[in-house]
């Protein structure tokens, strides 16, 4: 892939840059954007910290990450030459608002030399509780105030629950403008999750019988064979339905569900989905015993070695109801999905990591060939893969050759293995290079991350105040608890997994 757009002269102010986001996430997509072109001439990269670098030690631990984490291997010597020029390190304490004039005549520096004003994205890869401070330290050197010039990139949590949310977009639209917040969801940045508003708004085919008439049930299931690996301070405090309910999943259900756009502007594709958030039907008491589970891991196997259960991992209370796993059956009270359930899944420590979307299409209404069995039976189902393997298929009904009529479901398949040559961009590329230019379309407007956790609260609050749960209810390496078939067998359906290929195999 290489690149004939170029953005204007741009400053990259990584708060937390010497944190674990930047070494495996951000820098390894900066790198990338330089390799494809995409990178203007004239850009700078601020990594900002406390630890003590200098400019070549700092550019060392960032060479070791891209090393490491680039889905293009390790740099070529020359190239990451010619990139690292760019890189700068700053030791700063983000509380510290001395540091603050640090930053800005750092920045004075390069425009002066720079042909044109740059554009300054001020990435905060730092903990959320720190991004008040930054946000209004920012201002106070005046980084914060050209609606043209500054933006800033707020990874997620975006809060803790509605109420921290509603305050932290108080406070940074008190500062900035909303064309310059940029709330990142790095789900809508992955290739197959942008694909979906390709595939339902740039064929014919789909939207007719996309709504209620034709659609049986539609799942979105995200589930991940890794624990919490190193993040069990933050995870234990959070639990799986902040972590990916609130958020990529409900993001993902709203580019199934929302109506068709009438142009590709930010502003209206970020209306349509937010008009599905609104009308996802509330929780009850009776919403949240009949229609969620909650799950937490124990101990397990996993490709023939032992794993922890979640309570014994690093940072984790040893008597945590923190939950690794939750499924949810959705409504969406309006006219193109009245009555068509949504179940939603997602775990850790579970047989297979996987994202899926399934959707399941009604059956037809009159069966003429006789004796089928149960397993050569499938209603037609569209399953888009979003991860690992990239792909949509289309199961249908197909005569088995031979002497008699009888049926099994086929495939057909476009997978992005072999019907593309360029590699995929790794998500952070993508909203990177979106910051850049200033399309806003992929990230979060603040009504939505809103709507959305409205959405959930009920949930939550109904799960923290009920801490009778038994805990641990699923092993690791299994498909989550019981209770998650349950919920989704009593509507008469089934989880779909993708089936494991050969090489997957354990
Ligand atoms: N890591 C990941 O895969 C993901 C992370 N995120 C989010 O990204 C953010 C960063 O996460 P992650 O990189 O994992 O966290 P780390 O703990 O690895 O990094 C934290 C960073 O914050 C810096 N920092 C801490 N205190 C201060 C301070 N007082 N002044 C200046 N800098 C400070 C640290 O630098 P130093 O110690 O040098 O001061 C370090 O660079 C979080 O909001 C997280 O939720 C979101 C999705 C995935
Ligand atoms: O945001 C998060 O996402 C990851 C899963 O991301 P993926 O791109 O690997 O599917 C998840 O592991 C993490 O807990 C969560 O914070």
């Amino acid at each position: 892939m290489k690149a004939n757009i170029k953005s204007k002269p741009t400053i990259f102010m990584i708060f937390g840059g010497t944190g674990d986001l930047a070494e495996r996430k951000l820098i390894p997509a900066l790198y990338h954007l330089f390799l494809d072109s995409y990178m203007p001439k004239e850009f700078a990269i601020i990594g900002l910290g406390r630890t003590d670098y200098n400019d070549d030690s700092f550019k060392k631990l960032l060479l070791g990450g891209i090393n490491k984490f680039s889905r293009s291997g390790k740099a070529e010597k020359d190239k990451w030459e010619d990139f690292s020029k760019h890189i700068t390190y700053l030791k700063s304490d983000v509380n510290n608002e001395a540091d603050y004039k640090k930053m800005s005549s750092l920045i004075d520096g390069f425009e002066k030399e720079w042909s044109e004003t740059p554009i300054i994205i001020h990435y905060l890869a730092v903990a959320p509780n720190f991004f008040p401070i930054i946000a209004s330290n920012l201002a106070k050197v005046k980084l914060a105030d050209d609606c043209d010039r500054t933006r800033i990139v707020i990874e997620k949590p975006f809060g803790h629950d509605l109420q921290s949310a509603k305050e932290l977009n108080v406070l940074l639209k008190g500062i900035f403008a909303e064309n310059q917040i940029y709330r990142i969801d790095h789900y809508l940045g992955k290739e197959t999750v942008q694909n979906m508003l390709a595939f339902r708004f740039a064929n014919a085919l789909f939207e007719p019988i996309w709504n209620r008439n034709y659609i049986e049930h539609v799942q979105i299931s995200v589930t991940e064979d890794i624990g919490v690996e190193d993040r069990g301070g933050y995870y234990d405090g959070s639990g799986a339905l902040r972590d990916m309910v609130q958020n990529h999943i409900l993001q993902v259900l709203c580019l199934v569900a929302m109506e068709p756009p009438v142009n590709f502007d930010a502003e209206e594709i970020r209306n349509r989905k937010v008009d599905v958030l609104r009308a996802m039907r509330q929780f009850g008491p009776d919403e949240i015993r009949f229609n969620t589970v909650r799950g937490q891991y124990s101990e397990g196997w996993v490709k023939g070695e032992k794993v922890e259960g979640y309570r014994d991992e690093e940072g984790v209370d040893p008597e945590s109801n923190t939950e690794t796993f939750a499924a949810l059956k959705f409504f969406i009270d309006n006219w193109r999905w009245q009555n068509v359930p949504f179940y939603v899944r997602t775990g850790k420590r579970m047989h297979q990591k996987a994202s899926i979307i399934s959707i399941q299409f009604k059956d037809v209404p009159h069966l003429i060939f006789p004796n089928q069995s149960s397993e050569s039976w499938q209603q037609n189902r569209l399953i888009i893969s979003i991860q690992p393997e990239m792909s949509i298929r289309l199961q249908v009904q197909a005569k088995r050759p031979g002497l008699d009529m009888t049926l099994n479901p086929v495939d057909m398949v476009f997978n992005y293995d072999g019907t593309y040559e360029n590699e995929t961009p790794e998500a952070y590329e993508t909203l990177l290079l979106d910051a850049m230019k200033g399309d806003q379309t992929l990230f979060m407007r603040g009504d939505q991350v809103e709507t959305a956790w409205d959405l959930i609260m009920p949930v939550l609050e109904s799960w923290e105040s009920k801490k009778s749960i038994s805990f641990p209810n699923y092993s690791a390496d299994s498909w989550g608890p019981e209770t998650a078939e349950a919920l989704i067998a009593k509507d008469g359906f089934h989880w779909f997994t993708m089936p494991i290929k050969k090489a997957d195999k354990k």
